[in-house]
């Protein structure tokens, strides 16, 4: 490097598994390390580019950041793959088998992104599951960061999956699903077999799911360091025994509120980008704005659950009375056009007000918003609101908003601390059957109805959350929110991280 390639920022690769949850978390790294004025390329699938590109303003967003460029991938999944429910796990295999030599060969041909402006990469801040840009790291000697999008308390339990194998404390079949699990340190006293990742859920130690998903995060510890999007105040226990086995772990989150924290300080406008695969309707912030103090549910199931049609008619009839719901099946649900009538004939007939979040592509071998959502969305008119895809964080920062019925996806989870709101968790699949036993019996902000799905013990637990012990799930939720947003001002505990980390990164030039 010449005397002036001796001043250029370090530049780092940033890349995310292209899942909304991950790729939002991700973003808003890249543009708090932009802030710092570090060069950033972020790698991303030309399927989740292009939906960026339609329903963003990443570009000129990130146009205010010269060092910062898009490199768009290959995900290795057919353009027709659903990438939805269940299938999102094909995204692990097709990544490793197609996307990794090409994603090699790439950054040999062009020469780890140098240019006359630019350094090579001098470091790869990598997904904690994509192993094969942690193989590349460590081949090519560039120094590796990972960044596990999910919560530090599910990466601890899938960390200790050896430990639980070990006791016979994986297949749980016959010790019952209520029984408290004893290897998973600091989780001894609350945490129950059907609490564990859903991928530990297997009948047999050699399941795929439960292998992957054991060495995918036991390598973590190969990395120089690893970052979680999350805060000291809120999972310092478990945090505190995973540096124990790699000791520099950053915590800098919740992410969004910290990138807002850090744009109020430089930035005229400290509105956070939305990383929305889908169009975002913004129309039902006006509806919201008429609905009456913490009066609504929102209900998200985020971007990967599948829920049956049974499922979600429980859901509905299940809703008290003079409650507004907000409905979202999130960006991976889908549904058969009989089974959304039946969906929404179940829905109206509940006699509820509600906000539904609908994507107009969610309905079976339909490809456009087609005559039954033109004909659905008029009658919903009568008695709430249908949009394809919400503004969530913006959502759930509304007064109107009293409760989200939530999948319990780790970003959904943040976004609800921060706003104060509190949840009704109904995890779906992985990490999220740990965030939600972590709202209910640890931070006490709100239940958690897993492995239920009874219009009986939906109405019990709207009605609780919403009428009998809303005080105390609000004021708990409150005081969370506090101490969320001190970790991410400054001299809190994220800021403070960020800070490092961002020292860390400079430190690493060789
Ligand atoms: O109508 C909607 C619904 C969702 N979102 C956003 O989409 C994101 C969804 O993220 P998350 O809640 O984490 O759900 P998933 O997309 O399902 O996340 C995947 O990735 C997460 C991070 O690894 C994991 O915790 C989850 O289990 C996994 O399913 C959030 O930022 C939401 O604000 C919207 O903007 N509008
Ligand atoms: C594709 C899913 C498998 C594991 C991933 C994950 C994680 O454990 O980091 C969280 O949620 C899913 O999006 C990912």
């Amino acid at each position: 490097m010449d005397s002036q390639g001796a001043t250029l920022p370090p530049h780092v690769l940033i890349f995310p598994v292209p899942i909304q949850g991950h790729v939002n978390s991700m973003l808003k790294l890249a543009e708090l390390l932009c802030l710092s004025g570090l060069d950033i390329t972020f790698m991303v699938s030309d399927f989740s580019h292009a939906r960026l590109l339609k329903h963003t303003t990443v570009v000129s967003r990130f146009n205010q950041y010269p060092g910062f460029r898009f490199q768009s991938i290959t995900d290795g999944l057919p353009a027709d793959h659903p990438r939805v429910g269940e299938q999102v796990m094909d995204i692990l295999s097709s990544t490793k088998n197609i996307t990794a030599p090409l994603f090699k060969q790439m950054m040999i041909e062009k020469n780890l992104f140098a240019s006359e402006t630019r350094r090579s990469i001098t470091c790869i801040i990598a997904d904690g599951v994509l192993t094969f840009a942690g193989d590349f790291a460590e081949e090519k000697g560039i120094p590796l960061i990972y960044f596990r999008t999910i919560s530090a308390s599910s990466f601890w339990a899938y960390f200790c999956i050896p430990e639980l194998i070990e006791a016979g404390e994986i297949s749980h079949e016959g010790i019952g699903m209520d029984q408290i699990v004893k290897s998973v340190p600091g989780m001894e006293g609350f945490l129950r077999f059907r609490d564990l990742p859903s991928f530990c859920r297997a009948k047999d130690i050699n399941e795929p799911k439960l292998r992957i998903a054991e060495s995918v995060t036991r390598q973590t510890t190969r990395a120089q360091a690893a970052i979680f999007n999350t805060f000291e105040d809120l999972e310092r226990p478990t945090v505190s025994l995973i540096r124990k086995h790699i000791p520099k772990v950053f915590t800098i989150g919740p992410n969004h509120s910290h990138l807002k924290s850090r744009l109020a300080k430089t930035k005229a406008d400290n509105s956070v980008l939305s990383g929305s695969f889908w169009a975002e309707d913004r129309s039902c912030l006006d509806w919201l704005n008429a609905q009456p103090p913490k009066s609504v549910i929102y209900v998200s199931f985020g971007s990967i659950t599948a829920v049956t049609i049974e499922q979600l008619l429980e859901f509905w009839h299940g809703l008290p009375p003079k409650s507004v719901i907000y409905v979202s099946f999130g960006s991976i649900t889908v549904v058969s056009r009989e089974q959304l009538l039946e969906f929404w004939h179940g829905l109206v007939n509940s006699g509820q007000r509600f906000l539904w979040v609908m994507r107009p592509d969610s309905v079976l071998g339909e490809d456009r918003k087609d005559q039954t959502l033109i004909e659905l969305e008029e009658g919903t008119k009568a008695r709430g609101y249908m949009v394809g895809w919400a503004p969530q964080e913006e959502v759930l920062n509304l007064e109107a908003v009293g409760g989200f019925l939530t999948h319990s996806g780790w970003n959904s989870t943040l976004e609800s601390i921060v706003a104060g709101v509190p949840m009704i968790c109904w995890p779906y699949f992985g990490d999220q059957t740990i965030n939600s036993r972590f709202v209910s019996e640890v931070w006490k902000i709100g239940l958690d109805m897993k492995d239920t799905c009874d219009r009986k013990i939906i109405e019990r637990a709207v009605r609780e959350l919403m009428e009998e012990r809303k005080d105390e799930f609000l004021e708990r939720s409150k005081n969370l929110a506090k101490l969320a947003r001190k970790a991410v001002s400054e001299g809190g505990s994220s800021y403070n991280n960020l800070d490092a980390l961002i020292d860390y990164i400079k430190s690493m030039i060789i």
